[in-house]
């Protein structure tokens, strides 16, 4: 490990987009198989890793959406996120605020009580071994249709007390945010929070119809948003944190190499970027290695490395106290 890596592995951080089905990883995957006595279409952990080759976002949602089916039961849910929580703990992440995808679930007959009860508990493991504070974000499929939309925000509805934010994923092309106005109306309703991924593969005007018509209070991803200067002064001056997933990138061929990754632009552009790990068990890496990628590939210094972390709790939902906390810790450990 360099200098730099220690630097990175000790940097307190939150992690604000990870989907918590694509931190399933091989190992899991064939334990609650057997567990759960189903078939999976792969002889080995290793014939599953090597299936783990995309082209773009759809060939990756395809594989992505097949290993979720593994998941049956509270207990799978729970060990899902006590694993992806114990990742977490040796990144030095204090804060997560995790996307699951109700739908996914929904639609193979597993209960959303089933899925909010295991996600909690992993949850409420997390909090007691490892201080590590976790909020979650139901995301909407939005290749599914407004009326799936709904039924999932109706079956959320008894959990609203445990749900932070809505969020809106899966293929991003011709799916654009506007097909959601209304249900993100009707969760702002709720009091929820609301975040969209936008611009990843789908053009700037994707990032504006979330901005205006979702009115999102964070962006997922946002790549594209540097293709129109306007839309990247709008995104500053509003303070708007974009949540950039490096290896993502690389792996959905947003970027054809970790050297063109936009990561510093946006930095220099203005923007809250901060840096995640999307869907770290099929991407090749967690927190800490998107921020070792991103930082080998574009030369980040610590600097730029203690902006990204300051970002991530600036961008959180947590609250200005708890904020401040953990940005006096961040402060003190750049300070040696
Ligand atoms: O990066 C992503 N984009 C869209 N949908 C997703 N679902 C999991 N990860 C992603
Ligand atoms: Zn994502």
């Amino acid at each position: 490990m360099t200098d730099l890596d220690d630097f990175i592995a000790g940097l307190p951080k939150a992690e604000l987009h990870m989907h918590i089905e694509g931190s399933l990883e091989p190992e899991l995957m064939f334990a609650l198989a057997r567990r759960n006595k189903i078939d999976i279409p792969f002889e080995s952990v290793e014939a599953v890793r090597a299936a783990y080759s995309f082209s773009n976002l759809q060939d990756f949602l395809d594989i992505y959406y097949q290993g979720a089916n593994v998941l049956r039961e509270a207990e799978d849910f729970r060990d899902l996120a006590i694993a992806y929580f114990d990742r977490a703990e040796a990144d030095n992440v204090v804060h997560a605020e995790i996307f699951f995808d109700p739908q996914t679930h929904t639609a193979r007959g597993i209960s959303f009580a089933t899925v909010m009860e295991g996600l909690l508990a992993g949850m409420g493991e997390a909090k007691e071994r490892h201080g590590i504070s976790a909020t979650l974000i139901l995301c909407f499929l939005r290749h599914l249709d407004e009326a799936d939309a709904f039924a999932t925000l109706k079956a959320a509805e008894p959990w609203l007390d445990r749900i932070e934010a809505v969020g809106l994923d899966s293929s991003e092309l011709g799916h654009p945010p506007s097909k959601f106005a209304r249900v993100f109306d009707a969760a702002a309703a709720f009091g929820l929070k609301r975040v969209a991924h936008a611009g990843e593969e789908g053009p700037p005007e994707y990032v504006r119809e979330a901005l205006d018509i979702l009115k999102i209070d964070r962006l997922d991803h946002g790549n594209r948003s540097l293709e129109d200067p306007e839309l990247v002064a709008r995104l500053a001056s509003s303070g708007m944190t974009l949540t950039v997933c490096p290896l993502s990138n690389l792996k959905l061929c947003v970027v054809p190499d970790m050297a063109d990754h936009p990561i510093d632009s946006m930095l220099r552009a203005g923007l809250r970027a901060t840096i995640n790990s999307d869907d770290p068990a099929y991407f090749g890496g967690y927190v800490n290695d998107n921020y070792r990628a991103a930082a080998r590939g574009r030369g980040l210094g610590r600097e730029e490395l203690v902006t990204l972390a300051r970002n991530s709790f600036l961008g959180s939902f947590l609250d200005e106290a708890e904020i401040a906390r953990h940005l006096a810790r961040l402060d003190a450990y750049a300070a040696g």
